[in-house]
């Protein structure tokens, strides 16, 4: 299948399932964060999720994390006003985030920190293959940012449902993600 079909055919099963299936599904794939070790975790870009169009809560896996590496920084993207480029924004708690076109909540203050700082980055999907290429909104951001990123920052993705078998249309920009995470079950690639 090619990225607009599985992009079409994704969200709209994301958007069919079930408010309290959902609740309980966050939990599952929480549960399986936890069971994944990672090494040291300084900095780590997270995203503000979507609800309204049913993202991944992220934030209990933030936690997470931090309980983890106590003295972890957290930033978040703001997207370039006229560019296809995002930039990581470190805030600390009690930070002002205010929406940006895409109706994302992101930093108003903060600092922006180099993508090379970047250790983990939780990255937001629609679907991702068996390989662990993804696909998002198709606006490119996440690959462009990953290629500004170190080698060694760790990938990790969310969905509600299992890897697809494979995108046809992969190019040479997608980046794949390293870990997903499931209801199910944990992917390693
Ligand atoms: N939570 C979250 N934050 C994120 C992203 C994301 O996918 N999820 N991004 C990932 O890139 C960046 C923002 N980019 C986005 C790009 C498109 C849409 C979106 O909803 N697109 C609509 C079309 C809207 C339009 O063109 O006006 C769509 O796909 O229907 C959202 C965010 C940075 N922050
Ligand atoms: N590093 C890059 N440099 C230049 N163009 C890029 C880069 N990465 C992606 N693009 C372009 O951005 C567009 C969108 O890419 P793609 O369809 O893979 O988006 P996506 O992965 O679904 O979106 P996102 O990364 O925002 O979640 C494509 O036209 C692609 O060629």
């Amino acid at each position: 299948m090619i990225k607009r079909t599985v992009r079409k055919e994704y969200l709209q099963r994301r958007m069919d399932i079930p408010e309290e299936d959902l609740q309980q599904q966050t939990a599952l794939m929480a549960f399986n964060f936890k069971k994944l070790s990672f090494p040291p975790v300084k900095f780590l870009m997270s995203f503000s999720p979507l609800l309204a169009r049913r993202e991944f809560d992220v934030s209990v896996c933030e936690d997470m994390l931090k309980q983890q590496n106590p003295s972890m920084q957290t930033a978040w993207p703001r997207i370039e006003e006229h560019s296809s480029e995002m930039e990581a924004s470190l805030v600390q708690r009690g930070g002002l985030f205010i929406k940006n076109r895409f109706n994302v909540l992101e930093p108003i203050s903060g600092h922006i920190i180099e993508p090379e700082m970047l250790d983990m980055i939780f990255v937001p999907l629609v679907a991702f293959d068996e390989k662990g290429y993804r696909i998002g909104y198709g606006k490119g951001y996440y690959d462009r940012y990953l290629a500004r990123c170190r080698h060694d920052i760790i990938r990790v993705g969310f969905s509600f449902f299992e890897a697809v078998r494979g995108i046809e249309d992969i190019n040479q920009f997608d980046v794949p993600l390293n870990f997903c995470i499931t209801p199910y079950r944990n992917y390693e690639f």
